[in-house]
């Protein structure tokens, strides 16, 4: 796939439809799997990766699911294209380093993605816009399904067997992102990652595991896989984020309330630099999209949807910039694009 078509490759969750997406933005299921009959992948010698990759494109191949993806080998993307892919929530971090028989399956419409050879042999990952996990399980659900005849290793005991110990029993991570610029500047985030620890979840930086938080975006997702069924660990992660939502939204009045006049100064000058900077980092610019996102639904500022702002929040990371302007660019050169970027899309936004 070329660059550009990594860019337009549709991806359901950027649409923003599903329920609290304006604040639980997506959810996503990922569910770890092994073939019986080869060693986990950091055992597997490059021929066993290659056997691997072979024998799911041939699943892939007669599956009426999965047939129309795109099948993407690692290898064959520049490394700037994989950033993409990463931006976009459709491979990790670390898979994004390439290697043998490394591929990403990626459906038509951008809701299931599959990473061949990763930590383990498959991880099977399906992403939805809002708080969606049921409807999430069930679509990653029939897509465990289609690899089933490649023989999962199993145990009657254990569970699904995976490559680190603490994804064994289900495999599967429930997690969802969300939106908490009021939790933050109330200084509440502290108490609700020690309130998620005590209740078996985990909050991780807008990337997973080892990231940074951008743009006031938190992942929250089952810390435990083994000794609760996935429906129990489903029901968990949603009620949680549930209770997360809720808590947003009453920071966000008490804050309307608390500072009046100077909570609008603030969302108003980062609406500002937005639309009028000429340089700006992507930090600071995931900040002040986050602030105007939340002066949005607030209604202080003018009205920004879920896609738009989903759209501004990938637009302006790094390797974003360097595809959107088809050639090398050094950091200060990205930050004036970016800025241009910003500007050009924020009187879209507000001329409707
Ligand atoms: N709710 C979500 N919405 C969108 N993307 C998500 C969501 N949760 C995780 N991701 C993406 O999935 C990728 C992997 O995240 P993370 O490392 O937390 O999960 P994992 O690979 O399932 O976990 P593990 O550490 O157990 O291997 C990251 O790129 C992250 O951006």
């Amino acid at each position: 796939m070329a660059r550009r078509d990594l860019l337009t490759h549709p991806i359901e969750w950027i649409k923003g439809k599903g329920s609290s997406s304006n604040i639980a933005v997506s959810s996503r299921i990922r569910l770890a799997r092994n073939l019986r009959d080869f060693p986990f992948t950091h055992r597997c010698d490059e021929e066993k990766l290659l056997a691997i990759a072979d024998k799911v494109k041939q699943v892939i191949s007669k599956s009426d699911l999965l047939k129309n993806s795109d099948v993407i080998e690692m290898d064959s993307l520049d490394p700037l294209s994989r950033w993409i892919l990463v931006e976009r929530h459709l491979i990790s971090p670390p898979f994004a380093s390439g290697g043998p028989g490394r591929i990403a399956v990626i459906d038509p419409k951008g809701v299931i993605s599959v990473m061949v050879n990763e930590e383990d042999h498959l991880r099977i990952q399906v992403i939805l816009a809002g708080l969606e996990l049921s409807e999430v399980w069930r679509i990653a659900n029939k897509v465990e399904k289609v690899f089933e005849e490649l023989n999962y290793a199993f145990d009657r005991d254990f569970g699904y067997l995976t490559a680190c110990p603490t994804n064994v029993g289900t495999g599967m991570r429930a997690s969802v992102m969300v939106h908490i610029p009021a939790l933050e500047m109330s200084k509440q985030v502290t108490t609700l990652i020690n309130e998620c620890n005590r209740i078996g979840l985990t909050v991780r930086g807008t990337y997973g595991e080892g990231s940074d938080v951008l743009g006031s975006l938190y992942q929250i997702s089952n810390q435990i896989t083994l000794g609760l069924s996935e429906e129990e660990l489903i029901d968990k992660v949603s009620s949680a984020v549930s209770q997360v939502v809720a808590e947003e939204e009453r920071a966000r009045t008490v804050m309307k309330h608390k500072l009046g006049i100077s909570l609008d100064d603030r969302i108003w000058r980062a609406f500002g630099i937005l639309c009028y900077s000429r340089m700006i980092t992507s930090k600071e610019a995931l900040e002040l999209i986050s602030l105007v996102k939340m002066g949005s639904d607030m209604e202080i500022t003018p009205k920004i949807s879920v896609e738009e702002w989903n759209n501004l929040v990938l637009g302006v990371q790094p390797n974003h910039v360097q595809v959107y302007a088809g050639k090398q660019l050094s950091p200060s050169e990205r930050d004036v694009f970016r800025a241009t970027f910003l500007r050009e899309r924020l009187k879209t936004i507000v001329g409707k």
